[in-house]
């Protein structure tokens, strides 16, 4: 989706690595902030904050010594009206704002949730938003007293032992600094006195206290963690749509939450001990029950027994552990036989650690790694029975479990769906979620007034991973960095130290006797990767402006991608194509930036995020939420942002559009000699024929060495055959044309989703929407908002629109009553000025920077423009085979493609590489 890429960083650290994030830095509304700390911050913060300089910091007087600006405030000047009370300060060369943060401060960890505002760059001065608005009529007449804001929810954890670490990150984040005002959420309200107030929930909250006055100077608002944990998780279950997932033998599934049927349901946290808690609604709840025996149980017994240093380490022995050796199993007690009668193979458990009792053997006669597993598994298993029966007491049949006790990992999942699922004979059904442990301090953050995400939908937010999730989650160590250069030492850097980060260990499927019996885990390699899986999470953009395309039939049953991931052959051959890309892709990225030094080192460092990216996939498919093709395809494209390139194929979508625009008049003059129903259908080959230039698929880069732009576009055109391998075009025409002399009254308004730049926008689209604006067809171009390949981009469409319309009439009466053009020729091509109005031709943005789209998620500009829209056209391969096309729509739809790619024709189409997919469905 549109809007800016996470700015995640990381560093090596001296011996393990270790992510940050990059330092943010802040915008604010108050003037008389910014020149109370402004000249402070703009002096920034350094890079390594000693406890000393944060000591120093409380009071105001802040050291601050090294080059890092805090704000930028060069060319700040106040926006509107002078006389307002919070007048909003514009510092154009500011790039992220300041950060707020809630705090769930456990007995292991600490959990952080911070937003950093970040401003919408769109610009609404843009002559061509301007009309477009205005032609479809979107007003701004319905703002609320306080706006949701564009933005990100950061997650970060730290343990709590080393909550030095912590402060260290919240100081050199600023995160201390300020309170919900100087986001503008709480303007109205009194100015405070000095104090800073956080919001804060857990133990820790109460424990911590002094110390967050004293080394930061922030007042911890003290929340109640039941509440927090019940708003964390409706906000997560409600909100982000593969949040929740089930985990048996080894196979993760997410789960569709219907949010009208989401309550009643047990919420079981297992932090150092574990809550059950039945929640009816928001807000609406019950402890009703707990244990004990929970994280802190395993870790301290843990410790005890094996000597590990960490949660992490000990959970990583579990992984090479066979409890077996120390677990008196069902086969022990009846000489190696199930006990069927009552459901129990011998491999169960029949008594933890009861093996123990009958050998004469000392601890250290025991393996750490079995003792481990035994360990994890009792803890597990009795927190799944207990829940289970929890469950059954109040009638509840989903279970839903959080906290970092689980961190993300496979066998303590399975054993816990294991336990929920035997005892419930199947009835009840346990889920995870992926932020699992975020809970309470998400549901302190929501405890802010006004905090502005209680009215965000699942569609406006967007989850972005970024270059250090691969290999750290979202583990935080040290100071932020401070720009894209630190970054990509950070990535030259771990690249020499690769080898020794092991990515997380999926777990290779266990086998289970059906009997209640558990296989012991069967790892691959054998190592798990410290903190495990456990920050399967990215950052949450919070972007206001996207919608849900109103057209989709059933946006419930709407599902984007067609290629479905999970299939692991089909995982490994578009991981394999994505890699065969990736040296060329990094080759025009570099040329775009003028093939400097330092665009061949950010080249660098793209390729090696974005293959880590897909070796963490290629592990651990669903490890960033479900997985589709079209995911993969976005994912490249924000890494190559994430590296600043900004648009990689620039140059290549000039070219290709000056020569077809030099082409453009003598088609059209061909066009304009045909009969009615033969130019419908040159046109619609027009559009197959001219799709083939794509940069993103191999075999057609291959074919652009063989031949100049127009020859190619010639040599694709006389291959035109029909019947194409799916071909409604008959059904089309005859909604279009009518048949038996009947003439069909002509679609109102025809949204056309276009994609590539060169011959196909100007040769394949441009002439079809002029066939519909002659028609009385208004006709809006649906174009991306950032750049994805060779894609044409909405910033692009208007003055491509105004060259063509400099060779024809229709598109320019068209393209000025659309206000894409200025009523700049005074004559028209025959020397008179048209008197008959035209329908307009508008071009929006579709609110993505991908070659697919996901029409959950679109701009509200383009939802705006669907409202009156009865008929579709989607084109190319990403946005009409990859995506959507399984897509049913309200309107008409039209789907047009060239397939170009070997593997995909034989799949969708039962054809072969460069057939044709013309398919018309009318509205349903
Ligand atoms: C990235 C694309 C979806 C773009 O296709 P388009 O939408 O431009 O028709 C397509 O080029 C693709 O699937 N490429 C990868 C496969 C290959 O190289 O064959
Ligand atoms: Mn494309």
């Amino acid at each position: 989706m549109a809007g800016p890429t996470e700015d995640y960083q990381y560093v090596l650290g001296s011996n393990d690595i270790s992510h940050r994030e990059e330092e943010t830095t802040g915008k604010d509304k108050a003037l008389d902030k910014l020149v109370g700390a402004g000249a402070e911050e703009s002096q920034g913060v350094s890079a390594g904050v000693t406890e000393r300089d944060m000591a120093t910091s409380v009071g105001g007087s802040i050291h601050r010594s090294s080059s890092r600006p805090q704000l930028d405030l060069s060319k700040a000047e106040i926006q509107g009206n002078f006389e307002e009370r919070d007048p909003t300060i514009l510092l154009p060369n500011q790039s992220d704002d300041i950060s707020h943060l809630a705090l769930d401060i456990g007995g292991s960890l600490i959990k952080l949730v911070y937003f950093s505002r970040h401003e919408d760059r769109s610009n609404d001065d843009d002559k061509r938003k301007r009309t477009t608005k205005q032609r479809l009529g979107i007003t701004n007449g319905s703002r609320r007293s306080y706006p949701i804001l564009g933005g990100r929810l950061h997650f970060v954890k730290f343990e709590t032992s080393k909550i030095n670490e912590c402060l260290d990150f919240i100081y050199s984040k600023q995160l201390h600094c300020g309170g919900m005002d100087s986001l503008g959420w709480d303007s109205e309200s009194p100015p405070r006195d000095n104090a800073v107030i956080k919001k804060a929930t857990g133990g820790g909250a109460y424990k911590f206290a002094d110390l967050f006055k004293e080394r930061l100077g922030v007042s911890l608002d003290k929340e109640d963690e039941m509440d927090c944990l019940v708003a964390g998780a409706n906000f997560l279950l409600k909100a982000i749509r593969h949040e929740a997932f089930t985990h048996m033998e080894g196979q993760k599934e997410f789960v569709l939450i219907d949010h009208n049927d989401l309550f009643p349901y047990l919420l079981v946290n297992i932090g150092s001990g574990v809550s059950m808690i039945k929640v009816d609604g928001d807000g609406k709840f019950e402890r009703v029950s707990g244990t004990n025996v929970g994280g802190g149980t395993y870790w301290g017994l843990g410790r005890l027994l094996t000597k590990c240093k960490s949660f992490d380490e000990l959970l990583e022995l579990s992984q090479r552990g066979d409890n077996r050796t120390i677990d008196m199993l069902v086969g022990d007690i009846y000489g190696g036989m199930d006990y069927s009668k009552i459901g129990l193979s011998a491999s169960t458990i029949a008594s933890s650690f009861g093996k123990a009792i009958s050998e004469k053997k000392e601890l250290q006669d025991y393996r750490p790694e079995d003792i481990s597993l035994s360990l994890l598994r009792m803890i597990s298993y009795n927190i799944g029975q207990i829940s289970y029966l929890n469950a059954l007491r109040f009638g509840l049949k989903r279970i839903f479990f959080g906290g970092f006790f689980i961190r993300g990992h496979a066998y303590t999942m399975d054993t816990i769906s294991f336990a929920v699922h035997f005892w419930s004979k199947g009835e009840a059904q346990a889920m995870f979620l992926r932020h699992e442990g975020f809970l309470g301090a998400l549901g302190a953050f929501m405890s802010y007034e006004k905090h502005g995400l209680d009215d965000l939908r699942v569609h406006q937010l967007v989850e972005r991973f970024p270059m250090g999730a691969p290999y750290t989650g979202g583990k935080i160590h040290g100071p932020p960095l401070a720009d894209l250069n630190e970054k990509i030492s950070w990535m030259e850097k771990f690249v020499q130290k690769g080898t020794e980060i092991t990515a997380p260990v999926p777990m290779a499927k266990p086998g289970t006797t059906g009997l209640g019996g558990f296989e012991v885990p069967s790892s691959k390699g054998g190592v798990l990767r410290s903190d495990a899986s456990a920050l399967n999470i990215g950052v949450l953009h919070l972007v206001p402006t996207l919608d849900v395309f109103p057209l989709l039939a059933d946006p419930k049953l709407y599902e984007p991608n067609t290629v479905d991931l999970s299939d692991h052959s089909e995982l490994e051959y578009w991981f394999t194509v994505l890699l065969e890309h990736l040296s060329d892709l990094v080759d025009k990225a570099v040329a775009s930036e003028g093939g400097t030094d330092d665009a061949k080192r950010r080249g660098d460092a793209f390729a090696r995020a974005f293959s880590a990216h897909l070796a963490r996939l290629m592990e651990e498919p669903a490890a960033y939420g479900k997985l589709g093709l079209a995911n993969l395809l976005e994912l490249r494209e924000e890494c190559l942002r994430e590296f600043q390139f900004v648009d990689a194929y620039r140059s290549i979508k000039q070219r290709e559009n000056e020569a077809s625009l030099a082409v453009l008049p003598d088609l059209l003059m061909e066009l304009d000699n045909m009969s009615e129903e033969t130019r419908l259908l040159t046109l619609i080959e027009g559009v197959l024929a001219a799709n083939i230039f794509d940069w993103g698929s191999r075999a057609c880069v291959d074919l652009y060495h063989k031949g100049t732009i127009i020859e190619i576009y010639r040599m694709s055109r006389n291959k035109m055959q029909r019947p194409w391998r799916v071909d409604d075009f008959d059904v089309f025409k005859e909604r279009m044309l009518g048949s038996k002399g009947k003439r069909p009254h002509p679609h109102k308004r025809a949204l056309l989703f276009v994609d590539n730049s060169g011959a196909d926008i100007v040769l394949g689209m441009l002439p079809l929407a002029r066939e519909l604006l002659r028609r009385g067809t208004e006709v809006v171009l649906v174009a991306n908002s950032l750049p994805a390949l060779n894609d044409v981009t909405a910033m692009e469409l208007p003055d491509i629109v105004a060259e063509a319309a400099k060779h024809c009439d229709i598109l320019r009466r068209a393209a000025e009553a659309g206000g894409l053009i200025v009523d700049a020729m005074n004559n028209s091509l025959d020397g008179l000025k048209e008197k008959s109005p035209s329908v307009p031709l508008m071009v929006v943005e579709n609110g993505c920077g991908s070659p697919c789209i996901d029409l959950r998620q679109v701009s509200s500009e383009l939802a705006t423009a669907a409202k009156d829209a009865d008929l579709i056209i989607l084109e190319g391969m990403g946005r009409a085979l990859h995506t959507n096309l399984n897509a049913r729509f309200k309107c008409d739809a039209l789907k047009l493609a060239m397939v170009k790619n070997q593997r995909l024709a034989e799949k969708l189409i039962k054809g072969k590489i460069y057939d044709c997919v013309c398919r018309y469905e009318p509205a349903s």
